[in-house]
């Protein structure tokens, strides 16, 4: 490989080279009669700016001016700044120095704490997945404790799972619960990517994980919305790294959760056209498929240690044949798609069940009972949608009393698959619920088999198990006959 040569290259003959242009977040660097180092070179400036600034060689004008991407700030910077060649590409920290820590994408804290320790090992941030022999082909699940997920897309151990939806239904909230979820189911190591969003979220972020003693075992990489786009463009890759080290040199499982994928798509596309490069479809870079490629490839199970990838998926104006979407669906075990319609009726989580798939749900991985029970609730709630267009249309009275029926059940069953969370109780005021996945089996299949057909659907609304939503009842006194009423906090419909 061309960059391994580069590093192999002794110190004393790194190239050295001067600014040409700078333009935003592009920069030509004239290297003479060194030539311009390899594509994908990290090169920094050596000025004296504010910060420091790292270049990512994209092209090479000629043999000897690299253009290149900026993955920071680059006002003041003038022709003539000289430049130097790492010898090779982007690396990042890494190592247990990092748990508990907030960094950029270079590697730099950004949490206020004391500088890094020197001596942490860097790797690369571009490398190739592990070979095919190495990868470890795991079907087990990864249990979450939230029903809706782990009875209708359950997640994979080692796998890569991603929660899709459009703005504000709730896919930020899903991801800080699966932090905590898993950290206090699974223990071990999180790495968070916090790409292309709000920095305020972030901090936010940081702020609740040292709240609930989750951020000690958890490193955090940010390139946020107020970034360049070099730098939200490679965090994602970066955050990655540290967790492959984790993977590889501690043999741990690794959780690593990405916030947002398609910011990650949407700073490429913006990359490519700083470069001049001609778009492709919608907008997006010719290129869009070999990223998206290279990232989730990468997140790969190996030597018996897992990274499982949970992944928030923006969807631009709930359009999911955005080719961006398109392309993370195809890599993924298990996808969680979330509906507007639920959130709005503050059915929360807000997944939609019809939508979502995993490729757990097989008799031969997860027996033929979670099967049978999966598919059961599909239909109910599949039948309840077509209903849904006669009830509009003519009202419940016009129902057989079978497809009545139906109807009421697929209304507990969408009730008792809500749940409140833990990271919402601050303005909820519900304490958050977990359930183990046998109950979960257990509370659809009697749903399913009409044995709360009797049960006050209020009941059934946040709560964990069937048998919680039981006792809520009998304390109310509402275990008698349904009144068919709306649900809890008055929102669904
Ligand atoms: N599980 C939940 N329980 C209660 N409320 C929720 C839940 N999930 C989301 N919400 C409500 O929806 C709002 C938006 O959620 P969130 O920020 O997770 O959306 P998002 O899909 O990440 O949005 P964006 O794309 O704008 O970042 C929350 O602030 C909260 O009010």
């Amino acid at each position: 490989m061309a960059q391994a040569t580069a590093a192999e290259r002794p110190a004393t003959e790194l190239r050295r080279g001067r600014i040409v242009a700078a333009a935003g977040a592009v920069v030509d660097v004239d290297f003479g009669d060194a030539g311009a180092p390899p594509i994908r070179s990290a090169l920094e400036v050596e000025w004296d700016g504010p910060h420091r600034l790292t270049l990512e060689v994209q092209a090479h004008l000629d043999p000897a001016t690299a253009r290149c991407v900026a993955l920071q700030e680059t006002a003041g910077l003038r022709p003539g700044t000289p430049v130097r060649d790492s010898g090779g590409p982007l690396t990042a920290p890494t190592g247990r120095a990092l748990l508990g820590r907030m960094i950029d994408v270079a590697g730099d804290p950004i949490d206020g704490g004391p500088p890094l320790p020197a001596d942490l090992p860097r790797m690369p941030i571009h490398r190739p997945p592990p070979p095919l022999a190495e990868q470890g082909a795991t079907r087990e699940p990864f249990l979450t404790g939230i029903k809706i997920i782990d009875l209708m897309a359950p997640l994979l151990r080692g796998g890569k799972a991603a929660m899709f939806g459009g703005a504000g239904v709730g896919k930020t909230v899903l991801i800080m619960e699966l932090i905590r979820a898993a950290a206090t189911r699974h223990g071990g190591i999180s790495v968070f990517a916090g790409i292309g969003e709000r920095s305020r979220e972030g901090h936010e972020l940081w702020l609740d994980l040292g709240a609930s003693g989750v951020l000690a075992n958890t490193a955090l990489v940010f390139g946020q919305m107020n970034e360049p786009p070099g730098a939200r463009w490679r965090a994602g890759l970066t955050a990655l790294t540290v967790a492959e080290h984790f993977r590889d040199v501690e043999r741990s499982d690794v959780l690593l959760l990405m916030d947002n994928v398609y910011r990650f798509v949407q700073a490429g596309a913006e990359v490519s056209g700083l470069l001049g490069r001609l778009p492709s479809r919608v907008g997006y870079q010719p290129t869009l498929a070999t990223e998206i490629a290279e990232l989730e490839e990468r997140i790969a199970s190996a030597h018996g240690a897992a990274v499982t990838s949970i992944q928030a998926v923006y969807v631009p104006a709930d359009d999911f044949t955005d080719p961006a979407v398109a392309q993370t669906f195809a890599h993924l075990d298990s996808a969680v798609v979330l509906s507007r319609e639920m959130a709005a009726q503050g059915l929360y989580p807000a997944v939609d069940p019809l939508a979502s798939s995993s490729t757990l749900i097989d008799p031969r991985i997860f027996g033929q009972r979670h099967c049978r029970i999966a598919e059961g609730v599909r239909e109910l709630m599949e039948r309840r949608r077509e209903l849904q267009e006669v009830i509009s249309l003519l009202g419940m009275e016009e129902l057989s009393p079978e497809d009545r029926l139906a109807v009421a059940r697929a209304r507990r069953m969408e009730r008792f698959l809500t749940q409140p969370f833990a990271v919402t109780e601050h303005f909820t005021g519900r304490p958050g619920a977990s359930a183990p996945l046998e109950a979960t089996l257990d509370g659809a299949e009697a749903i399913l088999a009409g044995e709360a057909d009797s049960l006050d659907e209020e009941a059934l609304y946040m709560t964990g198990t069937l048998d919680d939503a039981r006792t809520r009842a009998a304390r109310r006194g509402g275990a008698g006959e349904g009144t068919g009423g709306g649900a809890g906090g008055g929102a669904a419909r």
